[in-house]
């Protein structure tokens, strides 16, 4: 069967040579995909991108089309066409730049593309690299883009950049955001002398009329989300970490890029103090960091680590002198933000790719686990205890 999918945008008047590139990745030989996990998955984006509202560009449809291919047919395998022949050149060109990548994981990337062009056309949030523009306002984030980074400022700086619930969803939203503007690097930084202090102990004080139980369910499903917008984030993804970080800030670390740490920045996970039980996949990610018996330290026996025990086992890529972090990460960071921007994503797709499924899996399971723990005992006393302290401050 051969369905031929025309999204309004393409039938659009054509200027340039590069515009009449068709939509190849629209004439589906459904028979032909082969049945992996994700075909599904693949088969909805094919239908997804005829809905799109808005002409994603020459890039992204010469991005799509050589996805597609590749996820089909494997490695370019057509005759090179000549130099006149622009159009399928470009085609080519963007097939073969593909190299070896596994079809699976073209498949993958296919799916991931579609998803981020579907909610950019509904948002429309595009931000134009080295404006210095800032972006949708957040009341618990600052976030600018500039020089072709994407800065996510975590903005409270009176309550140590705690996360409360409405922090948890803006920072869902501003990396979806980021993944469909047009920066090439994205990077989470602290506002004021912490990072982050975790989790805002005070999120459980608003119980909605569910109950408790209820409220254990809602903060599960929402720690999902968070942590899988990190899974899924398709770029290159920077910590700043420019002062102490606790609880989920330290774990989600995991799924970052690089970590570049102020030599102020402490990395402290008190679960067991508290209750908890590990997030962030962290019980997947950090034994693979820095070896299970590293992990267990931090992770069951809440083990406070500097910054420069953190770099030595793996958690942070390095450690900056306080007094010159901001300048010295800062020029590395637009150094890196110069380098081909497709090629770094691609190179961090491959990457995530080969794992995202545990990571899902890990994170489902790791909710799951804390919504009983969040009802426990210990939990609602180390809770209580905080928050009373607090009230005698
Ligand atoms: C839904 C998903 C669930 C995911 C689960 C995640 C698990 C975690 O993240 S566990 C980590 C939880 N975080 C903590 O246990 C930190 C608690 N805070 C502290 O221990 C201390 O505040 C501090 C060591 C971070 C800082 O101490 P310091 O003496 O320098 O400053 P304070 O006066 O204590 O703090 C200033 C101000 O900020 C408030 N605050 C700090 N951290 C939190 C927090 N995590 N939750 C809520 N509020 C926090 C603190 O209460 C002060 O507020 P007031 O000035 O209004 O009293």
């Amino acid at each position: 069967m051969v369905a031929r999918l025309a999204p309004r945008w393409c039938l659009r008047a054509l200027r340039s040579p590069l515009q009449v590139i068709g939509f190849p990745s629209l004439q589906l030989h459904m028979s032909g995909i082969a049945m992996r996990a994700s075909q599904e998955d693949f088969e909805n984006a094919l239908n997804q991108v005829k809905l799109l509202k808005k002409d994603p560009g020459n890039e992204v449809k010469l991005k799509l089309y050589a996805l597609y291919k590749q996820a089909t047919e494997g490695p370019c395998n057509m005759p090179k066409p000549g130099v006149f022949d622009f159009i399928n050149k470009a085609k080519w060109d963007a097939w073969d730049a593909l190299g070896n990548l596994p079809k699976e994981t073209a498949r993958q990337n296919y799916v991931d593309l579609v998803s981020s062009l579907s909610s950019s056309s509904e948002s429309s949030n595009q931000v134009q690299p080295g404006t210095d523009r800032k972006q949708q306002e957040y009341e618990n984030l600052v976030v600018t883009s500039e020089d072709g980074i994407t800065k996510i400022t975590l903005n409270r700086p009176t309550k140590k950049n705690a996360i409360n619930t409405q922090m948890y969803q803006e920072i869902i939203l501003a990396l979806k955001a980021a993944s469909n503007d047009d920066s090439i690097l994205t990077v989470v930084t602290g506002n004021g002398d912490y990072y982050c202090s975790g989790n805002d102990l005070t999120n459980f004080m608003d119980i909605p009329p569910g109950g408790v139980e209820e409220k254990a369910k809602q903060s599960a499903v929402l720690l999902r989300d968070f942590v899988g917008s990190f899974i899924d984030f398709p770029k290159p993804l920077i910590a700043v970490v420019n002062g102490p970080a606790m609880g989920i800030s330290v774990t989600i670390l995991g799924l970052f890029d690089a970590v570049y740490a102020s030599d102020r920045a402490t990395f402290h996970t008190p679960f067991s103090h508290l209750g908890l039980t590990p997030e962030g996949c962290a019980s997947y990610t950090f034994p693979k960091i820095m070896g299970p018996a590293k992990a267990t330290e931090m992770l069951i026996f809440g083990k406070k680590l500097t910054a420069g025990e953190a770099c030595a086992q793996g958690l942070v890529t390095e450690v900056f002198p306080d007094s010159t972090f901001q300048k010295e990460v800062w020029t590395r960071l637009k150094a890196y933000s110069k380098l081909p921007k497709n090629a770094m994503k691609i190179s961090k797709q491959v990457i995530r790719n080969m794992e995202k499924e545990k990571l899902h899996a890990v994170n489902a399971e790791e909710s799951s686990v804390l919504q009983e723990r969040c009802l426990s005992d210990e939990c609602i006393n180390a809770a209580v205890n905080f928050l009373s302290k607090r009230a005698k401050l």
